[in-house]
């Protein structure tokens, strides 16, 4: 993480650090879920020992295909989330961030502990920020960073935007090259060992990201589902050397709705450990993001008040999945609630 980015975030957390006082057990050693682990959402989750099968499933998307821009719009308006192959970064690259996470991960906890991230901060050993709202813990873990995806990050923020109608004219942030030079980011590796209990576990609850959007890196184990109107939960397949992107809160706003963030979640494996590498990606620190001018009209009010990625981060750390609903200006005027607002997502 290039060090201006990791400033324009940790300011974002300075006003809401988050106080965890847990132990970190030694998971590798676990017999039996301890109790502060234990969740009682039965109905939501679903049953160990393989994924949801679902009739549609998360779209995977050849970039050098010449229809991609259609298909990103597309995955983009009705999932929220899609898989990328071709996409430049090379396998080899993607074993190698694993190979290095699990290494980082298989340091006896008082070694880990040594380079703990503190309350307010953005980088270093911990568990998920967004643990503070929930009463049982996550095995989840955060860690340091990749840089080769910026620029893979930088292609999807065109043709993502591209598939709305936006030109290179329309977003004079992206810089005179249109390059995205200024952009923040955070990459975060979460381990998920493997757990005696999955039913009764959660890796990661239920969120969405606070990004313009998230490229991740998932190994080979399942885990990672998102929330698909209509059918519940699917689980994103992994698929070697694909990565998933996923519409993130900032891309909303910025879609004025078009394009939902979508909630997704991680469950744990009764034997396999499990590992993914998020790239958080959003925009330069003084950027205000707003629903682009193109794509409001007189028909189409802007729906939310222009935000920086600091500011959201700061409301996300204090409402989490009401931080979205809590930037929106204009209330539909038949009073149903939005239906891309994440608002009701059941907690313990
Ligand atoms: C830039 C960021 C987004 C994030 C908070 C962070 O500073 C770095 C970690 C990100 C993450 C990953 C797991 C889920 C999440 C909600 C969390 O607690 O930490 C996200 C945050 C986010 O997108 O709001
Ligand atoms: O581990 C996963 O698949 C999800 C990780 C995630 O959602 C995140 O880091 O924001
Ligand atoms: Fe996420």
């Amino acid at each position: 993480m290039p060090s201006r980015s990791s400033a324009v975030l940790s300011d974002a957390f300075k006003s809401h650090p988050v106080h965890l006082h847990h132990k970190h057990p030694d998971f590798s050693s676990l017999q039996e879920l301890p109790d502060s682990y234990a969740w009682s959402q039965p109905d939501d989750h679903p049953p160990s020992g393989g994924p949801i099968f679902a009739s549609e499933s998360v779209p995977v998307i050849d970039l050098d295909d010449p229809n991609a821009l259609k298909l990103i719009g597309h995955a983009c308006k009705t999932w929220g989330v899609f898989q990328v192959t071709n996409h430049g970064i090379p396998t080899d690259l993607l074993d190698h961030i694993e190979s290095a996470g699990r290494t980082l991960f298989s340091l006896p906890v008082h070694q880990k502990l040594k380079a703990a991230r503190s309350p307010d901060g953005v980088s270093g050993y911990g568990v998920a920020r967004i643990s503070s709202f929930f009463p049982k813990l996550m095995c989840d873990v955060i860690e340091a960073y990749q840089t080769e995806v910026k620029r893979l990050a930088g292609r999807l923020m065109w043709l993502m935007l591209g598939s709305l109608g936006i030109s290179k004219a329309d977003i004079k942030w992206a810089g005179p090259k249109g390059n995205f030079k200024g952009a923040s980011a955070a990459l975060q590796i979460n381990s998920y060992p493997a757990c005696p209990d999955p039913d009764r576990a959660m890796g990661l609850a239920a969120h969405t990201d606070s990004t313009l959007l998230t490229i991740l890196y998932q190994n080979s184990t399942s885990g990672l589902q998102v929330l698909r109107e209509g059918t519940g939960w699917v689980t994103v397949p992994p698929v070697r050397g694909a990565l998933v992107v996923n519409v993130g809160d900032l891309l909303h706003i910025l879609s004025n709705g078009l394009y939902p963030s979508v909630l997704h979640r991680a469950v744990v494996n009764r034997t396999r450990h499990r590992l993914s590498i998020a790239y958080l990606y959003g925009p330069p620190s003084s950027v205000q993001i707003s629903p682009l001018p193109r794509l409001v009209g007189p028909g189409q009010p802007p729906l939310y008040r222009p935000i920086t990625w600091s500011e959201y981060l700061g409301t996300k750390a204090k409402h989490f999945n009401k931080a979205l609903s809590s930037v929106r200006v204009f209330s539909p005027v038949n009073g149903l609630a939005d239906v891309t607002d994440h608002n009701t997502v059941k907690v313990n």
